[in-house]
């Protein structure tokens, strides 16, 4: 199938994007309107054979079977032996998921009712400052999720500490009231140098300033015994199951700084969007399934048509951390090089995922995605309507910049329409044509857009679904396993044989000429 996907690519090459708009239908047959959410796609190469051989390539991978097994808590995650059912943490009013011969639900909903108990708790006391230690899965959902609610956070006020650099907690805490400060301390293993560092900084900033750390701390944990270990009490520690993959796991115990900020009652509106994307995944036909046709543009554009990176770019201020958390959730998820079996991977792996929100990126990455050499697949995404309604003009312009980019990128400018503009501003001849070269946009480029009525908790919910299974299905077909992450344990064991070496314990001898030079630079300045 990836050759004939190739074969079709080639031969659509001589139509360009734009000129697939001759048919009137081509916007309504190339996009899709589902759980309350329009995504286009009809700004890409796809025609309808392309589409078609696409489904079929899912289909012959047996994305619907896989689908069928995470969700019934088959150990698809292979390499660990585990089941992947963080759809089970927003199953809110589904049936029974069994994993084993146990049904996992009443443990679901018992952690989830006791989580909201403490966040009313919290949220009626007398906390001003949450700081939730944790990095990787364990903050960048609550982080981007937090910013992403604003306008519903009326709880104490949140912070994200995850950086081993001591620059982070320092900054977090100057200012802070010990005695009204709150730490969560997020962490599925409980061992992560950087969260175990942060979290014994917290400590001791307590322990400096005489208050007591009964109360302080919240654990969030599968290992709950080191958290007891840590001396957080059993009623302040919220477990969840090795079935929860860290980086998708903000719907559980991890969400638990959010819940705090926006309350349970727009926490659950959150899980309930995730739910209802779960049961769009799950029922509708692959054609008109949004995380499987937003997989396979993916998959068009990056292993058959070999654009190495995507661009994120949402046209909301407060997803200004979505492109970072996408980043772990899809680079870590396919980032591999191998397929299940261990053999070589047949095609590329996951592209390169990165981005910014729109408008400011336009002014500053978006030259090269318009005149650079190489194309980068965009996908836009914006909100019909935003939560200012007295700055409404400014929801205008944001829309008519999004819907901007994404027509300059098809049309692009023509040489001949360059020369016109350079002879209305008064260039003659050579310096016409050279001007005008500079002028020209080659068009043709691919992007997507997914329109939200507004980003409500619930939408959010939908839209971090949708990605969660567009990583799946995008996995699925390139046969990886989405969910472990390997490829993060080297540079974690080199980090520790490393760290005697900067203090000076332990002699660099071992290492490589360059590890060693840069160690001995960094100690000239502690002697
Ligand atoms: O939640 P933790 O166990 O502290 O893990 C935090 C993060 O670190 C690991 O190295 C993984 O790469 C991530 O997938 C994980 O989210």
């Amino acid at each position: 199938m990836w050759d004939e996907l190739k074969r079709l690519a080639a031969s659509g090459a001589g139509t360009t994007i734009a000129e697939r708009f001759d048919n009137d239908n081509r916007a309504a047959e190339f996009s899709l309107n589902a759980a309350g959410m329009l995504f286009d796609y009809s700004k890409t190469a796809l025609d309808e054979q392309s589409r078609a051989a696409l489904v079929q390539l899912a289909k012959d991978a047996g994305v619907e079977t896989h689908r069928d097994a995470m969700f019934t808590g088959k150990p698809i995650n292979a390499t660990e032996e585990r089941a992947v059912l963080h759809t089970a943490l927003r199953n809110l009013d589904g049936g029974p998921v069994v994993v084993g011969d146990a049904d996992v639900m009443p443990e679901v909903h018992e952690t989830l009712e006791r989580m909201e108990d403490l966040a009313r708790e919290i949220r009626r006391g007398e906390v001003t400052d949450v700081v939730n230690i944790g990095i990787g899965g364990s903050d960048l959902g609550p982080a981007m999720a937090y910013l992403a609610l604003k306008p519903y956070a009326d709880g104490p006020r949140c912070h994200f500490v995850s950086n081993v650099d001591g620059a982070d907690i320092a900054d977090t805490l100057r200012g802070l009231d010990p005695k009204t400060t709150l730490f969560i301390v997020a962490s599925k293993t409980f061992t992560t140098i950087e969260t175990m560092t942060n979290a014994r900084t917290a400590r001791a900033w307590l322990d400096d300033r005489r208050v007591s750390h009964e109360g302080r701390f919240v654990a969030l944990s599968s290992n709950k015994e080191k958290a007891a270990e840590w001396g957080i009490p059993e009623n302040r520690v919220f477990g969840f199951a090795d079935w929860v993959g860290g980086r998708y796991s903000m719907w559980g115990p991890i969400g638990l700084s959010l819940m705090v900020a926006i309350g349970p009652e727009a926490f659950r509106a959150f899980l309930r969007g995730g739910q209802e994307m779960d049961r769009h995944f799950t029922a509708a036909p692959l054609h008109q399934n949004m995380p499987v046709l937003l997989a396979l543009v993916g998959i068009w554009n990056n292993q058959v048509l070999g654009h190495a990176t995507r661009a994120v770019l949402p046209y909301d201020n407060r997803l200004a951390r979505l492109p970072a958390y996408l980043q772990q959730l899809e680079m870590e998820s396919n980032g591999k090089s191998v397929a299940m079996d261990g053999s070589p991977l047949q095609v590329d792996s996951g592209p390169i995922v990165w981005g910014e929100p729109g408008t400011n990126g336009q002014h500053a990455f978006y030259q090269l995605i318009h005149q650079g050499t190489r194309v980068v697949p965009c996908e836009f995404m914006v909100a019909a309507e935003g939560h200012e309604p007295d700055l409404a003009h400014h929801h205008d312009l944001l829309i008519a910049n999004c819907l901007a980019q994404s027509e300059a990128l098809m049309r692009g400018r023509t040489l001949e329409e360059a020369r016109e503009i350079c002879a209305r501003q008064g260039f003659e001849r050579d310096e016409l044509e050279r001007q005008a070269r500079h002028r020209v946009f080659p068009g043709d480029r691919p992007s997507t857009t997914l329109v939200y009525p507004q980003l409500t908790p619930e939408v959010l919910g939908k839209i971090v679904a949708l990605y969660e299974h567009r990583v799946f299905v995008e996995g699925a077909i390139l046969d990886i396993n989405s969910f472990d992450q390997w490829g993060v344990e080297l540079g974690k064991e080199l980090a520790k044989a490393l760290e005697p070496m900067v203090t000076g314990e332990a002699g660099t001898d071992e290492k490589d000429g360059s590890t060693r030079q840069l160690v001995e630079f960094v100690r000239r300045f502690r002697d």
